[in-house]
């Protein structure tokens, strides 16, 4: 049983990509089937940005919580779902790391993975790249076997399981020392953890990402993808500063790029990808509301940009909410939302032969549902 993807995807990539970018009219940007009352279609997509922490949903916090004796400052759902209103990142990340509190063990984190991939997958996703912050669990006593071995665990048959092949990508906090970073990166390496990558988040400004430059140049020398946040609530000076001293291959959010010219050009000749965050942008304020959102505007400069959930549980919605979100304010065609699909499938660190099977199933139009 499969449900219908429109058959006018961009099959050419990136000619016709940049054809759509350039303005020119393609073949397929009719009206959405929906619209016309054919079944509803799942986008497969790929996830290149997703804190495995920032999946926690309310009720798994209290379910985790009960099973390990832990008492929450808040009486309900109710009262923690109230604290769910940001004004910016800081205020998000001091109740993302509060929340942390309820994973204890291997199984804790193992059935946050559960959840999101079960999740994940009707929302269309076919591959994960998974970051998550071990200094953060670290810091509060919990060893780097558990958090990894927990997640890992649910990863290692993540196809089998849920159609959703996965990389882990272990995420830095830039607020902490880079000697910090380095010691956790000895021990994963030490481990021999199944990661993938390295990535760079928390508090942005003030953190350059010139303050990682040792712990980029050791996990190249390691053999791991580099990625890193900067141009979420940073200067559009940091994503320069992330290219050309950490060297990373692709950029985690990267809309303050649209603030320097320059670099948008420098950006679409490179074609670097960037990981963007809709409704993530919207509730920690880095845009007023989505209408304000540069996405749009992003796409039409013809940058490489893909849409992620960041940290959906905090955030109002995963992948295909942040799809359908962006759908009803900006109208976006089918063929916009395939090239923001091609684009996160040609932009992840898959395989060449997963690259291939995920477009191949994003062109032929069928999708399982
Ligand atoms: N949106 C975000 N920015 C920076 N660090 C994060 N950690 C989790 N979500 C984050
Ligand atoms: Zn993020």
């Amino acid at each position: 049983m499969f449900r219908r993807w429109a058959g006018n995807l961009p099959g050419h990539y990136p000619d016709r990509m940049e054809n759509i970018a350039g303005g020119t009219a393609a073949p397929g940007t009719e009206a959405d089937e929906s619209e016309g009352g054919a079944p509803a279609r799942v986008l497969p997509v790929a996830e290149l940005h997703l804190h495995i922490e920032g999946t926690l949903q309310p009720e798994l916090i209290f379910a985790l919580a009960e099973r390990n004796g832990i008492t929450l400052p808040y009486s309900g759902l109710e009262e923690l779902r109230e604290k769910y209103e940001f004004t910016d990142l800081q205020s998000f990340l001091d109740l993302y790391y509060a929340n942390m509190a309820v994973l204890q063990t291997e199984e804790d984190f193992a059935a946050m993975t559960h959840a999101y991939l079960e999740r994940a997958a009707a929302a269309g996703v076919r591959h994960a790249e998974i970051m998550m912050d071990p200094q953060a669990h670290l810091s509060r006593g919990i060893s780097l076997e558990t958090c990894v071995n927990g997640v890992a665990s649910v990863l290692a048959t993540s196809q089998e399981d849920f159609g959703i092949s996965t990389m882990l990508i272990a995420a830095f906090l830039r607020d902490l020392p880079e000697d910090s970073a380095l010691e956790v990166l000895d021990g994963l390496l030490a481990m021999e953890a199944p990661i993938g990558a390295i990535g760079l988040d928390s508090a942005e400004v003030g953190n350059p990402p010139a303050k990682f430059e040792r712990l980029y140049a050791k996990a190249r020398e390691a053999g791991l993808r580099l990625t890193a946040h900067a141009g979420e609530e940073g200067p559009a000076s940091y994503i320069i500063e992330a290219l050309d001293v950490l060297g990373v291959e692709r950029i985690d959010h990267g809309i303050r790029c649209m603030d320097d010219p320059d670099l948008v050009e420098r950006l679409v000749a490179a074609r670097t990808p960037l990981t963007v965050c809709p409704l993530s942008n919207v509730r920690l304020r880095a845009v007023d509301t989505l209408a304000d959102h540069p996405l749009p505007a992003m796409l039409a400069a013809g940058l490489n940009v893909s849409v992620n959930s960041d940290d959906p549980a905090y955030f109002g919605g995963y992948v295909d909410d942040n799809f359908a979100q962006l759908k009803a304010v900006f109208d976006l065609s089918d063929f916009d939302k395939a090239r923001l699909a091609a684009n996160s499938i040609h932009s992840s660190f898959a395989s060449e032969e997963r690259k291939a099977e995920l477009l191949e199933e994003l062109n032929s139009g069928e999708v399982a549902p």
